[in-house]
């Protein structure tokens, strides 16, 4: 473990109003974020949203031009050096020296911290040991993430930022990274993690925070944010249909706002959307009767479904629902 004191009480990053522009533009607006010892928080966006900023923000690499960032209390624009030996950073780019060898490198960041983890154990679970010679260059982008995420965790950091840790790796590795985050967690880290992948956020974490125009635009447990869409108007519950693009889902939704369930009244809270090309989505308050009207609705488009699913709402539907499904 490491030497430091635990974080007692009170988030161990404390985002409060961020704002940051560049060049006149703000790309990171008055946005708030909590980030707890022993606890994964995901940050998610769109590309652009300004996680990176946020990041960035608290990992000391840029000034905020306006709100408060805290990390284990301090201020990282202006403590720095107090906070380096107690929080591990995974850059985006990776910020690796690209002349020397990936087990110099590791070997050279461990050496910068009290008391590293065993290197050579680090090296084996991540898999760095085939190309523990190999110069930083020469690496695949997948092993030089690996090398980044070492390089991250092997200082015992009570805070480690992670971003988008596993981009880019085979799903072996993804595998190693997921085992290695819950460990973190397990052992009381704050782990800080922007990622693109829903299935990794659906998986770590315990909080997860929706980033959209350098704002937070939803907050929550996974759990919470797939019952209320983010936004407290779904259900969490769906029809999900797979069949020809294209399809009026007009006619459906009428059907379903029109439909009385037994011994009630017709039900409003019905959202009807071809969520991708030949994927429709019927949010709502679902019951066996709602797949009859689905299969009517099928029946008179001359349409022949490949599926019908119906179950929970994924956290990549939440996502789009609250960041829209138009490129940026
Ligand atoms: N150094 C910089 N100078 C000027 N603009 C920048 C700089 N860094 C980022 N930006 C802009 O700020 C905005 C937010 O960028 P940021 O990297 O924080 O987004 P992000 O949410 O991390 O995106 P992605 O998911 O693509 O990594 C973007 O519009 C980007 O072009």
């Amino acid at each position: 473990m490491n030497s430091f004191p635990p974080v007692t009480g009170g988030p161990a990053v404390e985002v409060r109003g961020l704002v940051k522009r560049y060049g006149g533009r703000v790309v990171v607006e008055h946005l708030d974020l909590d980030a707890a010892p022993g606890a994964v928080t995901a940050v998610l966006g769109p590309n652009g949203a300004g996680k990176t900023t946020t990041v960035e923000c608290c990992e000391g690499l840029r000034v905020p031009d306006g709100g408060t960032v805290r990390v284990l209390g301090l201020d990282p624009a202006v403590d720095a050096a107090r906070l380096r030996p107690r929080v591990g950073v995974m850059l985006q780019d990776g910020g690796l020296p690209s002349g020397a060898r990936a087990g110099e490198v590791l070997r050279h960041v461990a050496a910068m911290y009290a008391t590293p983890r065993d290197v050579g154990e680090l090296a084996e679970r991540l898999g760095l040991g085939s190309f523990a010679r190999t110069g930083v260059r020469r690496l695949s982008g997948g092993q030089r993430q690996r090398l980044a995420l070492a390089c991250a965790v092997v200082g015992r950091g009570q805070v480690v930022f992670l971003d988008e840790p596993s981009a880019g790796m085979d799903p072996q590795s993804r595998r190693a990274v997921w085992d290695l985050v819950r460990e973190l967690r397990d052992d009381g880290v704050a782990v800080v993690l922007t990622t693109h992948l829903m299935d990794e956020a659906a998986d770590l974490a315990d909080q997860v925070h929706v980033v959209d125009h350098g704002r937070v635009i939803a907050a929550g447990s996974v759990p919470e944010l797939l019952a209320t869409g983010g936004h407290g108007t779904t259900t969490g519950t769906c029809v999900r249909v797979e069949a020809r693009p294209g399809l009026d889902v007009e006619p459906l939704a009428k059907s379903l706002a029109g439909r009385a369930p037994a011994g009630g009244t017709a039900q409003a809270g019905w959202t009807v959307a071809e969520s991708e090309p030949g994927v429709y989505v019927v949010d709502g308050p679902v019951d066996p009767a709602t797949l009859a009207v689905v299969a009517g609705w099928l029946a008179d488009a001359g349409a022949l479904a490949r599926s019908v699913t119906t179950g929970g709402r994924t956290l990549e539907d939440v996502f789009l629902d609250l960041t829209g499904r138009h490129l940026r």
